[in-house]
């Protein structure tokens, strides 16, 4: 089966249908999934792609990814991390409003990175637009022309081209979205100076992670729960690291607010105690907590108090991460992972009695749904994109700089060994990866969504 082909049928000892795994045949046509068939030694009248016992699953829906380009594609790009999808069983992403320069703020600025975008997709590209003090009448026509929803941030955002929002600007963003079914993600957190400490030994984690305290995150989430009750605009808090706030959303979906919540990889892998001094790598806004906050991240997963797993792959230029001072304070706050979300999530969860079904729930049917693309992604069924990851749950794997295809290879997973490794990758029933080797031609498309769809 060449690279690049449009693959007509997929044979496996293991495909996951619903929460099931069991032996089927998959048939495609057009890009779709045509018929599941489970006798797999049903004659079927074109070339099949056996699989024999890898897993057959729905591909990775990452919806929290920071493409970069335009503007900054030095920090990234629609090529790299698109083909670092596809090595990684992602095969949608939804690229942030920011660090682009220009921001999707506008319906200009959303041309533009379009036309960027165009040709460079070797996976399904969706896209957030920005709220940023003063844009909210650009907020429908981004609707119209097909953004997933909006992204804001309340507090400074890293970037001087994407300012956070006040309240003010708040309701007038709410105003704009009440009644389009469109959504709302917030960076929760809030400027608390009575509490945030600056001083200590900027090399040291420690000195961080007091300065970015539980407490900015509670106070952010207070104010996305009220706004959410009040307007009945649906919310999504991205990146949750703290455990802190998770009663007061629970609180708030109780009383009604169409409110979701996501956490990341890093905040379930990795822990505060084991980060070294001078270790920018692992720099990210909200912080990585304590062990005793992840454990409490991962009982919320369990109990489905959190609704999904990202990457929130924000990469950069290795010289802003600061690694000769090795200054946690003035670093580029964000991590790199885009590539290794699935066997990242499955070495952890696997050990902590999660099942596969749920891997495709948290980390590609509930994005699909957060992005209003659970229309055609994030679920093997008759109808839906042939979006597929062929993996091998059981394969471990070292992370090494050779095997990384982000544009710069300082992540902060570097030498981790992991379990799960990703065999073959289709999108749309196109093989655009299979065992380290990539389709000639990026074959994704960019991701509109239509208005209607809005209306939900
Ligand atoms: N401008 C950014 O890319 N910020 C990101 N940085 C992180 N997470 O450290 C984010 O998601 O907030
Ligand atoms: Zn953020
Ligand atoms: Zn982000």
């Amino acid at each position: 089966m060449e690279l690049g082909s449009m693959v007509s049928a997929v044979r496996s000892q293991r495909v996951l249908l619903g929460d099931e795994i069991r032996p089927a045949v998959i048939l495609i046509k057009d890009g779709k999934i045509h018929q599941i068939h489970s006798d797999i030694s049903v004659d079927v009248p074109c070339e099949v792609l056996d699989v024999a016992d890898s897993v057959v699953m729905p591909g990775i829906v990452d919806s929290h990814v920071h493409v970069n380009e335009p503007g900054r594609t030095s920090w990234e790009g629609f090529w790299t991390a698109t083909r670092a999808a596809a090595a990684g069983g992602v095969t949608t992403i939804v690229d942030m409003p920011l660090n682009s320069i220009p921001p999707t703020t506008t319906l200009g600025n959303f041309h533009d990175k379009m036309q960027e975008a165009t040709g460079k997709c070797f996976v399904d590209t969706a896209f957030w637009g920005g709220v940023i003090p003063g844009n909210q009448l650009e907020l429908r026509p981004l609707m119209e022309a097909g953004v997933a929803g909006f992204k804001c941030f309340l507090i400074h955002s890293g970037v001087e081209e994407f300012p956070h929002v006040t309240d003010c600007d708040l309701h007038a963003a709410m105003q704009q979205l009440q009644g389009t079914g469109s959504v709302l993600l917030f960076h929760a957190e809030r400027d608390v100076q009575q509490t945030a400490e600056e001083d200590g030994d900027p090399s040291q984690y420690s000195t961080f992670l007091r300065s970015r305290p539980d407490v900015m995150e509670t106070e952010a989430i207070r104010t996305v729960t009220e706004l959410c009750l009040e307007f009945q605009v649906r919310c999504h808090i991205v990146h949750l690291s703290s455990a802190e706030p998770l009663k007061l959303i629970q609180a708030a979906r109780q009383a009604g607010a169409p409110l979701t919540v996501e956490t990341t990889h890093h905040y379930l892998t990795l822990c505060a105690e084991d980060i070294p001094a001078g270790a920018t790598q692992f720099k990210c806004c909200p912080p990585i907590r304590g062990s005793a906050n992840q454990e409490q991240l991962w009982s919320a997963l369990k109990a489905g108090h959190i609704d999904m797993v990202v990457s929130d792959h924000s990469p950069c230029t290795p010289d802003l991460k600061k690694l000769e001072r090795g200054d946690f304070t003035e670093a580029w706050g964000g991590i790199s992972s885009l590539q290794f979300g699935l066997p990242l999530f499955w070495s952890s969860a696997s050990k902590r009695g999660f099942q596969l079904s749920d891997v495709v729930r948290l980390l590609s049917r509930n994005t699909a749904q957060l992005s209003r693309l659970d229309n055609q992604k994030g679920c093997l069924a008759p109808g839906y994109d042939a979006d597929l990851v062929i993996w091998d749950p059981e394969r471990t794997f070292e992370i090494k700089e050779g095997g990384i295809h982000h544009k710069h290879k300082l992540t902060p997973y570097l030498g981790l060994s992991l379990q799960g490794v990703v065999c073959a990758t289709l999108v749309r029933g196109q093989l655009v990866y299979r065992e380290g080797c990539f389709c000639p031609e990026p074959l994704g498309k960019l991701l509109l969504i239509p208005p209607e769809r809005s209306q939900k």
